[in-house]
């Protein structure tokens, strides 16, 4: 072998390595890159967010129990699955494309060498709340259906000059119809004619005014529509969620959640759903996305239990708020009534239970205001919340159910999405109506 033919060689051998240990250098690199984990950010207080729900702390204890102080435990947050790379989503098994294949990359396609590429943001741990103020007023488009036939035909009745007795026959049918019931029909139609007589109204804007005035006045704008959410005498607020099967429970307690974490709260769900499998796996879901803790028993445990340890886990870990989801029972079954109050006598072993949220399903109607009055003698309720609102014509419920129990509707649902719970306030949802 020639002496140039050897340094050819040789050359050729140096190359071959440069290339192999600049090519480990690389690999090492990115390899780094993908296992270190970040250094975690401390997780502040809760996401912050100006609040449309007052939230206040209920009336001063009347016994003298010592206030637990308790170190603040953070929340455990669960990571994020890491994301599959999109190659794992490929195809082709065989070479050959299938029906469906096209976004596989062909076995013959060209080889790519290194690309630089972007990697993906971190995900955040805890989602982004929607602020809860002025919910009603962005949400006011789901409460179309209501609008069109109520505050719509009513404008048009009023709006259209000097009304007769059919006109105003009209206007009693079309609060009948989005259920208002009886006597209050009455007396917001003898309302409305006495006004209307005496000023002399003559235009829609005008009719529009006097009919707003009225129906505002009909919501009760004083009562005291606060949620009482805020943890007193060292002791987290308990929440209790009752109502019939499938009207929104666990929905709402976890749209409530997200409502108090936007407020800065920390909050620890109770599953005391214990009868129906998917109800725990459903809250501790909505628990997840905004760090809070659910506390859960066996299936087909006993629901007191259930509560009680979720109140005392919560003044173990110092949370301002429990809110605890029960199973959803017929009004009509007394041993399932009696269950509930039984639910609530065990929580006040150790805390008061300081609001009872009916929940109620707007579209049931009037089926709707029995189950309010069965629920009402077992647990006393403090407030209301009106579920599935923006599928129903019938938003006239609302008037109706505080009506007839003297209870404020606190909060209302107005969508299968996770903010769409919406402090409920007479003048915006009036507003709403009227279009
Ligand atoms: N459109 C609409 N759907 C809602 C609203 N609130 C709840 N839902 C839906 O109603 C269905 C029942 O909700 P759940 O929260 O599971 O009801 P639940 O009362 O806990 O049910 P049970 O535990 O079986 O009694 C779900 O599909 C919810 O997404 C709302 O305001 N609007």
């Amino acid at each position: 072998m020639s002496t140039s033919s050897l340094v050819l060689i040789l050359v050729v051998v140096a190359v071959v390595l440069i290339a192999a240990l600049v090519t480990g250098v690389v690999l090492t690199r990115r390899r780094r890159i993908s296992l270190t984990q970040k250094e975690e950010a401390p997780r502040p207080g809760g996401y912050q967010a100006s609040s449309g729900i007052s939230l206040t702390p209920a009336a001063p204890e009347a016994t003298t129990a010592e206030a637990v102080a308790v170190p603040q435990v953070p929340v455990p947050v669960e990571r994020p699955a890491p994301v599959e790379h999109p190659v794992a989503e490929r195809t082709e098994v065989d070479g050959q494309p299938g029906v469906g294949d096209d976004a596989s990359v062909p076995r013959d396609s060209e080889k790519r060498g290194f690309v630089e590429v972007d990697l993906p943001e971190e995900a955040s741990e805890v989602e982004e709340i929607e602020p809860t103020s002025g919910r009603l007023e962005r949400l006011r488009g789901k409460l179309s259906k209501s609008r069109n036939a109520f505050g719509t035909s009513l404008l048009g009745l009023l709006g259209a000059g000097d009304l007769d007795e059919d006109s105003w026959q009209d206007v009693e049918d079309t609060l009948l119809i989005a259920d208002l019931g009886a006597a209050l029909t009455t007396e917001i139609v003898e309302t409305l004619r006495s006004k209307i007589v005496g000023t002399g109204v003559r235009t829609e804007a005008e009719a529009q005014a006097l009919l707003r005035g009225v129906l505002v006045d009909a919501l009760g704008p004083k009562m005291d529509r606060s949620l009482k959410a805020l943890p007193h005498a060292g002791k987290p607020a308990v929440l209790l969620v009752v109502g019939v099967n499938g009207v929104g429970k666990t929905t709402t307690t976890g749209k409530l959640a997200r409502v108090l974490v936007a407020d800065g709260r920390t909050v620890l769900l109770g599953a005391a759903d214990t009868f129906r499998a998917a109800a725990a796996d459903q809250l501790e879901t909505w628990g997840k996305r905004v760090g809070a803790e659910t506390v859960r028993g066996p299936e087909g445990g006993d629901p007191a239990s259930v509560a009680f340890e979720s109140v005392k886990r919560g003044m173990d870990t110092g949370v301002d708020t429990v809110l605890i989801d029960t199973a959803g029972r017929l009004h009509t079954k007394k041993g399932l009534m009696d269950e509930l109050g039984k639910v609530k006598r065990v929580v006040e072993k150790q805390a008061v239970v300081d609001e009872v949220l009916l929940v109620l399903d707007a579209t049931t109607g009037q089926n709707g205001l029995t189950q309010a009055r069965v629920f009402a003698e077992q647990v006393d309720i403090t407030g209301i919340v009106l579920t599935k609102l923006d599928g129903t014509a019938k938003g006239g419920i609302v008037f109706q159910v505080q009506r007839e129990l003297g209870v404020p509707v606190k909060l209302v649902g107005l969508g299968e999405g996770a903010d769409h719970l919406a402090p409920f306030e007479p003048g915006a949802f009036v507003d709403a109506l009227l279009g």
